[in-house]
C-alpha cells in the first residue's frame, strides 16, 4: 500500500532556527509536525504553508508525556526527529541552583531521551534510514562560565546522541548540530554584538541558514551516525 510520505517532526520551532528549518523542509515538500509554546507570528506562516502545528509545553512531566500521546496515537511514522527546542538560561542570584539546572535538563535532555525511546519505532520505515538530530551547542566540549547548566544539559544531550547512534541503527541515523553563534536575540546591544563576534576567525553571524544547510545535508546522508557538526566561525581556534 503507498504511503504518504512520512513527516518530520521539529520540536520548538514556532520561531528564529526553528522555524527557519521547518520552512525549508516544508519548501523542500517534507510534511512538517512543529510543536511550539507560546503564540509566536510565525506560527501562522507554518500553517499556511501546511505545517502540522502541536502545542506543546514540555516544561512539566506531564506535557512531555501528553505530547508522547498524542504522537503516537495521531502518526504511526516519523521520517526524522529534530530536537530543537531550548532555553538559553544563565545562572542567576534569583534563581535557586537546582532550579536552573533541572529546567535545562529538562528541556534539552529529559525531552529527546523521552521523545526517542518512545518513538524510535515510528522512524526508519519504507526502507528509508530515519534521522534524528539534536541542536547542541558548541559549549558542551568546554563548557560555560555563565551558562554552566546550560553546557552541562547540552553536553549530556550530544552524549545521547552516542547511545542513540548505537541503540538505532542501521535503520536511524543520529546526530548533533553544535552551533555558536547563529542568530543574535533582540535585547543584544551593540557592544555585546562586536565582542560576539570577534569570538570566532571568520567574525560573522550567519543567520539560521547555516543550521538549514547542515539538516539538509544530514537527511541527504547515507553514512553519517554519531557524530557533531559544528557551526562555529571556527571560534575553536581563537
Ligand atoms: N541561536 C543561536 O545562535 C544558537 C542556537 N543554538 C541552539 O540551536 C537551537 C535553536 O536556537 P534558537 O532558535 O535560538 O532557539 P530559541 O531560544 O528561539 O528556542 C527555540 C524554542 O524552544 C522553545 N522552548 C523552550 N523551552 C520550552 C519548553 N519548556 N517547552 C516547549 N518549548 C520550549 C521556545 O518556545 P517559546 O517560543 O515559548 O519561548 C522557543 O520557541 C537551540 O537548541 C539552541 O540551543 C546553539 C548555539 C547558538
Ligand atoms: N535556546 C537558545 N540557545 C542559545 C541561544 C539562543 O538564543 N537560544 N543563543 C546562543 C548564543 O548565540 C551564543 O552561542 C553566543 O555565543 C547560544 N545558545
Amino acid at each position: 500500500m503507498e504511503h504518504s510520505p512520512a513527516p518530520i517532526l521539529i520540536t520548538g520551532g514556532a520561531q528564529r532556527i526553528g522555524l527557519a528549518v521547518a520552512e525549508a523542509l516544508l519548501a523542500d515538500g517534507h510534511h512538517v509536525l512543529v510543536t511550539y509554546r507560546s503564540q509566536r507570528p510565525g506560527l501562522a506562516t507554518l500553517k499556511a504553508a501546511g505545517a502540522t502545528l502541536i502545542e506543546a509545553d514540555f516544561t512539566e512531566q506531564q506535557g512531555i508525556e501528553r505530547f508522547i500521546h498524542y504522537l503516537k496515537t495521531h502518526h504511526d511514522r516519523l521520517r526524522a526527529i529534530i530536537h530543537n527546542a531550548s532555553d538559553w538560561e544563565a545562572e542567576s542570584e534569583s534563581t535557586p541552583a537546582a532550579q536552573t539546572m533541572a529546567r535545562m535538563l529538562n528541556i534539552h535532555v529529559q525531552v529527546p531521551y523521552q521523545i526517542n525511546l518512545a518513538c524510535a519505532d515510528m522512524l526508519g520505515a519504507d526502507n528509508i534510514k530515519g534521522d534524528i538530530i539534536h541542536m547542541t551547542d558548541g559549549v558542551q566540549d568546554k563548557g560555560s562560565a555563565k551558562h554552566l547548566a546550560y553546557a552541562a544539559s547540552k553536553a549530556a544531550l550530544h552524549n545521547l546522541t552516542l547511545s542513540f547512534a548505537q541503540r538505532l541503527a542501521p535503520a536511524v541515523k543520529v546526530n548533533s548540530i553544535a552551533p555558536a553563534l547563529l542568530m543574535f536575540n533582540e535585547g543584544d546591544d551593540e557592544a555585546y554584538r562586536a565582542k560576539a563576534l570577534k569570538k570566532s576567525l571568520l567574525e560573522t553571524c550567519p543567520g539560521p541558514s547555516e543550521a538549514v544547510n547542515t539538516v539538509r545535508y544530514l537527511l541527504a546522508s547515507d553514512y553519517i551516525t554519531g557524530r557533531c557538526l559544528y557551526l562555529d566561525g571556527g571560534r575553536h581556534l581563537k
